[in-house]
């Protein structure tokens, strides 16, 4: 998929990973609708790639992947902006097992909701022009992290979502290539007060702090496979992994055609 004239949403956009990859698409030649709860860093992200794309290549709208209003009207601005959705990054999430249902409700339920309401608008079935979703997972999402379950499940959720999504699509005719990202340990604010997030297994900080001396990346290795995902045509129903010292796609097993 070239990149020139299509039009991207992205949440969770304001910062960190989703802000490398608003970076990364607009420079590859889309437009972009940042969407995020942190109006403040959105607007001044806004500011700054407008500055630097062009004026009538970036939004920013709030918006809180929890609120099914928000979600549905950011996603119609965005089709009456940029006349259509052509690439959805699902990458808003949190961290923090004390707040273990609204990390639920962020991680899980904002990356279903994002992915159910932009089908309204990309489903070839029903007008759409189809295109591609990448849904951010983790690293967590393959194996557990132990210090943090409910963040674990979560991302496991997205991935089997996401393969899911991938086939139903295939068999029904959508138009639209899922994939997720799986990224190891980033330097973005979600690593930030690890104490904190990990709340009752905060005692389990040393665990995960020997997983995170394993390599920290940057949140452009992460927007590079983001690229990959969304151009490369051939991919749907990948996880991609990318960690200090692997970037690979998950070899997950094949169902068993026949028991044996
Ligand atoms: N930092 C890391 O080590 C890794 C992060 N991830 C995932 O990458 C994604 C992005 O995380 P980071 O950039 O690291 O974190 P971050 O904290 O730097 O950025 C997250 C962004 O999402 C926004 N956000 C949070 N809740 C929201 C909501 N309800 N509605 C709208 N926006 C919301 C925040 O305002 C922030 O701008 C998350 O899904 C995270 O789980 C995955 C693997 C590793
Ligand atoms: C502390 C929470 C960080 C939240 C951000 C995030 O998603 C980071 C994930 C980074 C790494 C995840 C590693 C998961 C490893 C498991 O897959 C499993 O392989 C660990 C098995 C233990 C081992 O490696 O020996």
């Amino acid at each position: 998929m070239a990149l020139s004239g299509k039009s991207a949403v992205v949440t969770g956009a304001a910062m960190g990973i989703g802000k490398a990859m608003s970076e990364i698409l607009l420079q590859n030649g889309a437009k972009v609708v940042l969407l995020d709860m942190n109006e403040a860093a959105g607007k001044s992200l806004q500011e700054a790639l407008s500055k630097q794309y062009g004026q009538d290549r970036t939004l920013f709208l709030i918006c809180n992947v929890e609120s099914e209003e928000q979600m549905k009207a950011a996603f119609q601005k965005t089709v009456e902006t940029f006349g259509g959705i052509d690439i959805l990054c699902n990458n808003a999430g949190m961290l923090n097992e004390s707040e273990w249902e609204k990390t639920v409700s962020v991680n899980l339920l904002g990356v279903i909701r994002g992915t159910y309401v932009a089908l309204q608008h990309m489903n070839k079935l029903t007008g759409g022009r189809g295109g591609v979703i990448v849904n951010t997972a983790s690293l967590a999402g393959l194996g557990p992290l132990p210090s943090c379950p409910v963040y674990t499940a979560t991302k496991h959720a997205v991935v089997g979502f996401t393969r899911a999504m991938a086939g139903a699509s295939a068999a029904s005719g959508y138009g639209i290539r899922f994939n997720a990202l799986c990224p190891g340990f980033v330097q973005t604010d979600l690593l930030s007060n690890i104490l904190a997030r990990l709340g009752p297994f905060s005692h389990l900080e040393a665990l995960t702090q020997t997983f995170m001396d394993k390599g920290v990346i940057n949140t452009s290795d992460v927007a590079k496979c983001l690229l990959e995902l969304v151009t490369d045509e051939t991919k749907n129903g990948e996880a991609l992994i990318v960690k200090s010292d692997l970037k690979m796609y998950m070899p997950f097993p094949t169902e068993p055609k026949t028991p044996k």
